[in-house]
Parts: C-alpha cells; structure tokens; sequence
C-alpha cells in the first residue's frame, strides 16, 4: 500500500531576524491524512512555523514544500486558497462592521473585506452552510466585531474552509474561551479531524485540554528547535513535555484528553 501524499515537507529551516533565531533547523514533515498538534512554551516558534506552512512567511535558509510547490519558486498568491488558516493575525485584518457572513465568504477572494466582488450565489450559500455547520448560523449578519469571542472563533474556522482547502491551519483556537466554549469547540475540531474527507490539519496551542480526540501527531518545539516530533502516543510523554517546558510534568490521558501538572516532589 502507498503512503498517503506529502502535505508539508519542511527541510533543515532555519528563520532568523537579526541575531535571534525564530527556527532553528527545523525538519517536519505532514502527510495528507495525519492531523497534528504543535505544543511549546511562548516564543517557541509555533506561529513562525504555522506562517511558512502558510506561505505567509519564507524560510531565511532551507526549503519549505507546501502542496508540492516549493516556497521562493511560486505564486503564493495562487497557493493560499489551497491553505485554510485560522489565526488572530488573519481574524485582526476583518473590519469591525463586516457580517459574519462576509468574513467566510471573502476568503473565496482571499480578502478580508467585501468590497465590489461579484460572489456567486452559491459561494454565499456556501459561506452560509459552514456558518451553520459550526453552530454559527444564526449570527450570519451580526458585525463581526459584535460576536461573543466564542462565536468569533467558530466563524473563523468556517472562513478557514471555505475554498474548501488541502491544508487547514489552526493557530491557537481555543484561546480566550471559557470551559464550556473550549469544549465545545475541541468536540466540533474532533469531529472534523475524525471526518474521513477532512484536509491534512496543523493545530498550534498551548494547552493539552484543547488536543481534540482524533489527532494523531505531535511537534514539540522549544527555542525554535524541534525537541521531538511522531505519533502521538510514542511522543506525548511526561518525560519530552518537560524537556519541552524546562519544568518537571507529569502527563495524564482520559479517553483521548490529555492534561499535565507540575510533578510534585
Ligand atoms: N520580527 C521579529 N523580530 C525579532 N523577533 C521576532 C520577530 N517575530 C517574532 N519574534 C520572536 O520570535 C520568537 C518566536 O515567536 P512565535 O510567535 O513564533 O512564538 P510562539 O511559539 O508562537 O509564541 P506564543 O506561544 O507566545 O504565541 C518570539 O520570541 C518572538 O518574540
């Protein structure tokens, strides 16, 4: 049996800025049915990695291949929409008054405001049934800046499907929910990545609560290095987190969560 395609093929990439190495020598490969958590303490490098998988951001040395085509030799501009992503930067750049419709509709065009594009009565139905599909359907002509942070965050990912991509980057979606919110949102992110049809998934977070069920890797990352990278239930143990955080943990799994402590001595 052959192995299902490369998604993302990171080579030996390195990106700096001045003196400070934002990733160093980082090799990390994503094949097309595997989905995968980045966990790392602030300043790790987790988003600066999350912006090359992204085709926002170009390695300073090494090679980044994303669906195929190699960073530096193509038009991004016509490699995005084949990129879903989720992040604070992308749901910053939405103006205050567009409706939640527009902010998913718009990503057909790559752009964050609705201006003077012709969309198509079926990219608005479209936009409509993922907005349902993530339990959003009701706020459709709210304001975006209007939506409870909760809301915010399920109608991004919506805006994240619409050019229905091969790739879906999740930068960090759980941030700022309360209990119930986060976990809802890990059961509806689980049910995609548990979804046969589902693209390839990257999910950057912090916290071991927010992995949704499902997910089938892990990237530790600390000071821009790879500290281990594999299947999760090899690599998530109590002994890489706290090489990864610099701190004594112990590692707990429940049905497919998983949470972490300081070790008590
Ligand atoms: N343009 C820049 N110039 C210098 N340093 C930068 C620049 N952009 C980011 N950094 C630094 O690079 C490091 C990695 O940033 P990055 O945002 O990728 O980390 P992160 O793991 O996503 O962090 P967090 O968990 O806090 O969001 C941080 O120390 C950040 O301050």
């Amino acid at each position: 049996m052959t192995n299902p395609p490369t998604v993302l093929n990171l080579s030996g990439v390195s990106v700096r800025r001045g003196r400070k190495m934002l990733l160093d020598d980082v090799s990390f490969q994503v094949r097309e049915d595997e989905r995968w958590v980045i966990l790392g303490p602030n300043g790790a490098g987790k988003t600066t990695l999350l912006q090359i998988a992204a085709a926002r951001l170009f390695p300073t040395v090494g090679s980044a291949e994303v669906l195929d085509e190699t960073l530096g030799r193509v038009d991004v501009f016509e490699l995005r929409p084949r990129i879903g992503l989720c992040s604070n930067a992308v749901a910053n750049t939405m103006p205050a008054h567009e409706t939640a419709l527009n902010v998913v509709v718009t990503a057909a065009y790559g752009v964050s405001g609705r201006w003077r594009e012709e969309y198509e009565r079926l990219d608005e139905r479209r936009a409509f049934d993922l907005l349902n599909a993530w339990g959003v359907g009701t706020v459709f002509d709210r304001p975006f800046a209007t939506l409870s942070e909760g809301e915010r965050k399920r109608v991004q990912i919506a805006r994240s499907l619409m050019t229905d991509p091969e790739l879906l980057l999740l930068d960090e979606p759980g941030a700022g929910l309360d209990l119930a919110g986060r976990e809802s949102l890990v059961s509806s992110i689980s049910e995609l990545a548990e979804w046969e049809g589902a693209p390839a998934t990257v999910l950057v977070t912090h916290h071991l609560e927010e992995i949704p069920p499902g997910f089938t890797h892990v990237l530790l990352l600390r000071d821009g290095k790879v500290v281990e990278a594999g299947p999760i239930e090899q690599t998530l143990t109590s002994e890489n987190l706290s090489t990864t955080f610099d701190m004594p943990l112990e590692l707990t799994e429940r049905s497919g969560r998983y949470s972490a402590f300081m070790k008590q001595s």
